[in-house]
């Protein structure tokens, strides 16, 4: 927090300044006991992030995206996840961003997005925050073939599955995205819950 009597920060380094910004930061910080210690932390600075869960309570269906991520696959886990439709917000509002993603990756333009909460996804390493949608939607909403923009390399499968199948995917493993988990509990528990 700025204005944090036990945090002061002494030097920031600049790793890399590309597509987003690495900085290794010096800081002393105030210990609970009244010690000071001097720290260093990378700190990644990636721009913040919204997603939604699209949801049919009549079909008790969701749609979601599967797309290539290189660094799953740098680790050699399975790298075409199974997400949310999200992006970063680029200067616009979540809301109006993330209702353009879910027209551009999945195809459906929904009338309206309820916000439900929003977190931290790794606190330890980026401040990067991401605004959590839902977003009831039917089959009449659907206007294009969705998939991404090609220009900016993106090449989305758009997935509609059962809910219960969604949520039987989290319990084996194959659903591992963790904005995408905490979509399909909290509809779980506020939107479809179990009959
Ligand atoms: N040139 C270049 N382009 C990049 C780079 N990294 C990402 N991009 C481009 O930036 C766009 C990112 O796509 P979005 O749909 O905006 O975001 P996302 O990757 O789906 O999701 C991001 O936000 C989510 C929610 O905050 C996050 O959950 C997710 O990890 C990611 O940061 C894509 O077109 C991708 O090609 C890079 O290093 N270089
Ligand atoms: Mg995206």
């Amino acid at each position: 927090m700025h204005g944090d009597a036990r945090i002061n920060v002494t030097h920031t380094e600049v790793l890399s300044d590309d597509w987003n910004r690495l900085e290794k930061v010096s800081f002393d910080y105030t210990r609970v006991d009244g010690a000071t210690q001097s720290l260093t932390r990378e700190v990644y600075h990636v721009d913040d992030g919204a997603t939604a869960l699209l949801y049919d309570s009549v079909r008790r269906t969701v749609v979601l995206v599967r797309q290539f991520r290189l660094p799953s696959h740098l680790r050699g886990k399975p790298a075409y996840l199974l997400e949310a439709p999200a992006g970063l917000l680029d200067g616009s509002s979540a809301e109006a961003r993330i209702k353009d993603e879910i027209e551009e990756e999945a195809g459906y333009r929904v009338k309206s997005v309820e916000r439900v909460f929003e977190a931290v996804m790794m606190p330890g390493s980026t401040g990067h925050r991401v605004h959590f949608f839902v977003a009831p939607y039917s089959p009449a909403d659907k206007v294009s073939d969705g998939g991404g923009l090609r220009h900016e390399g993106e090449d989305i499968e758009v997935v509609e599955m059962g809910f219960d199948d969604a949520l039987a995917m989290v319990n084996r493993g194959e659903i591992v995205d963790a904005k995408t988990m905490l979509l399909l509990q909290y509809a779980r528990i506020h939107l479809l819950p179990a009959r």
